[in-house]
């Protein structure tokens, strides 16, 4: 029988299916690994805007962390959105109880269409309390620039903001060059071991692009569920997106889907 490992997404949900915890869950499977979910909020949201956010209560989020990590083996988390301080501390609290072998944070803040998916208290409490517990971290440029305190206008300040990042306690970051202008799409991957490098792919022209960082650290943690290390993962999950992003789904009026499941007809991950 194959192998399928287990993954979690803390995040919050999409209506409009293709950017938050629905593209983790659909990166997820596609990368075959089952993916369970903790739900922290839910938004009413389709390619254009979010329209309406409510959070989970907390009673809910300890009882869905309970439930998964008490029936799963989970080899790998993400968290996404947590939308406001008491969330980012649910979900230290109970990483810390739960004790998951890697968990990578994406750093969710701003959707693509503008709304506000985290708040001010939950960007200090997420550097202060979640990024000191997390393994790697997938901030886009105006989120590096919130977490290092700093503008980013050239590739000398995001490898001084990925250095700010380290400093604030996860040892693996990765900077997405998506929101940039450049023909080449780069981001920059500082490791733990001092090591770094760019991750460079052609600029698809494209406003379908909603989801892509969720997607790019929903498959970052199948590969690590699947046993490759971090620096595999960064390097597999980019790889993924570089294929899917030029192939996106006719479907909405504003930033529309990839598509996920491009990848089916792949065997081996
Ligand atoms: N237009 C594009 N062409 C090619 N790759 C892209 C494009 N936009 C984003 N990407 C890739 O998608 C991933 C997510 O990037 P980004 O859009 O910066 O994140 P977020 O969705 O968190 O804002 C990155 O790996 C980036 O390289
Ligand atoms: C619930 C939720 N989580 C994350 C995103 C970020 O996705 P994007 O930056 O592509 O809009 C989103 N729009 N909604």
């Amino acid at each position: 029988m194959r192998q399928y490992p287990t993954g979690l997404t803390i995040a919050g949900t999409d209506s409009g299916g293709g950017a938050g915890m629905m593209a983790d869950l659909k990166t997820i499977q596609t990368l075959k690994t089952f993916a369970t979910a903790v739900v922290m909020g839910i938004t009413a949201q389709n390619t254009k805007d979010v329209q309406r956010i409510e959070t989970v209560s907390a009673a809910m989020v300890n009882a869905q962390f309970a439930a998964v990590a008490t029936d799963f083996a989970i080899r790998a988390v993400k968290t996404g959105a947590l939308f406001d301080a008491d969330h980012v501390r649910l979900a230290v609290q109970n990483l810390a109880k739960y004790h998951f072998p890697v968990v990578i944070v994406d750093p969710v803040m701003v959707a693509k269409g503008g709304s506000h998916l985290l708040d001010d208290e939950g960007i200090t409490v997420l550097k202060q309390e979640l990024l000191p517990v997390a393994d790697a971290v997938t901030p886009n440029l105006p989120e590096a620039e919130l977490l290092a305190g700093q503008t980013i206008t050239t590739p000398v300040d995001i490898l001084n903001a990925a250095k700010k990042i380290q400093q604030l306690g996860v040892e693996n970051v990765v900077i997405k060059g998506g929101h940039g202008t450049d023909p080449v799409v780069s981001d920059y991957v500082k490791l733990a071991d001092g090591t770094d490098y760019w991750l460079e792919s052609p600029r698809v022209n494209t406003n379908r692009t909603h989801g892509t960082g969720d997607t790019l650290s929903a498959a970052m943690v199948a590969y690590v569920a699947h046993g490759h290390s971090i620096n595999q993962a960064i390097r597999l999950a980019h790889d993924y997106l570089a294929q899917i992003i030029p192939h996106p789904l006719p479907l909405g009026h504003g930033h529309g889907p990839v598509n996920h499941g491009l990848w089916e007809e792949h065997d081996e991950i």
